[in-house]
């Protein structure tokens, strides 16, 4: 894969752009960038990144070996008729776009070798958890590029098609709701007397430290809650308010409306 072309330069898009650049994923390799009509965001990525911005010209676009869509999934279509006639058969199409079928693309874009992914804009810090899906037109050989390419920004599950939706729900989405926890934290610490930036860095260590156990100790999540669980102490009553509260069903509301809308963004593109 020499050439990759990212359409769309949003936060996700900078996302990726920013992890394989940090990453040198693609040494020597040449990135280019369009949007939609942002020239000065094309321009910081450019500074920034050492990327190459694509403006009016599309003779290039033939000897692109890799197209990343990263644009909202309501502008698809438009961006599908206004690349397709540059794209030779060859060039194999990745997409970030939430809901998004690979049946869509294929209508828009013809046959051809097609991913269909959902990173996560911790990619950034190439710690992105990316699920991806192919249809039959990628190679072994295109495959394993594209996977080395999401792995480098983080960790990648290939997963059938339908669990994207899923997928999006939980780790597409999934920062957003860790950071509302913190901020929900935060407040609640703050309202009871400590001082934001101690209660930050409180938080965020506590954050990094339950993760890191998870990870490094194999050991069930409920069995580290427990261990951290005194009877009587302090945490069986913090624990008991969320079960009061339902705290499960509404984690499971909130990855099922997650999903919902996924499946109907897909199904409106
Ligand atoms: N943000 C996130 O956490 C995640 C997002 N995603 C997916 O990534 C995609 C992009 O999201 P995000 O980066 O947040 O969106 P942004 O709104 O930040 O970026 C969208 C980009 O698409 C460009 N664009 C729109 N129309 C066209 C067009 N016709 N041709 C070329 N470029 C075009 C815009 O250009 P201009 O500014 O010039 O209009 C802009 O650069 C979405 O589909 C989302 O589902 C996936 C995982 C996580
Ligand atoms: O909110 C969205 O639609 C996108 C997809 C996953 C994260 N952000």
């Amino acid at each position: 894969m020499e050439k990759v072309l990212f359409v769309g330069a949003g936060s996700m898009a900078e996302a990726i752009i920013a992890g394989i650049v940090e990453q040198d994923v693609l040494p020597g390799k040449q990135i280019y960038v369009m949007n939609r009509s942002d020239a000065n965001r094309l321009c910081d990525l450019e500074s920034r990144y050492g990327i190459t911005k694509v403006c009016e010209d599309r003779s290039f676009m033939e000897e692109i070996d890799l197209v990343v869509l990263a644009t909202k999934p309501k502008d698809i279509q438009q961006v599908m008729a206004d690349i397709h006639p540059f794209l030779a058969d060859s060039t194999a199409i990745l997409s970030v776009i939430a809901g998004t079928s690979i049946d869509t693309f294929e209508q828009g874009l013809g046959k051809r070798p097609i991913a269909r992914s959902m990173p996560n804009t911790s990619a950034t810090i190439g710690k992105s958890a990316s699920g991806i899906a192919f249809n039959d037109e990628v190679s072994i050989e295109m495959k394993q590029s594209i996977l080395s390419l999401l792995g480098a920004i983080g960790i990648v599950k290939v997963v059938e098609e339908d669990d994207l939706h899923v997928v999006t729900a939980l780790s597409g989405s999934g920062p957003a709701y860790i950071y509302y926890l913190v901020e929900a934290l935060e407040e609640a610490a703050v309202a009871r007397g400590l001082e934001a930036h101690d209660a930050r860095e409180l938080i965020v260590q506590t954050l990094e430290g339950a993760a890191a156990m998870l990870k490094t100790t194999g050991e069930e999540p409920s069995t580290l809650r427990t261990n951290v669980t005194s009877p009587g102490g302090t945490t069986a009553a913090g624990l008991r308010a969320l079960e009061d509260r339902q705290f499960k069903s509404v984690i499971a509301d909130c990855i099922n409306s997650a999903e919902a809308r996924s499946r109907e963004l897909g199904a409106l593109t």
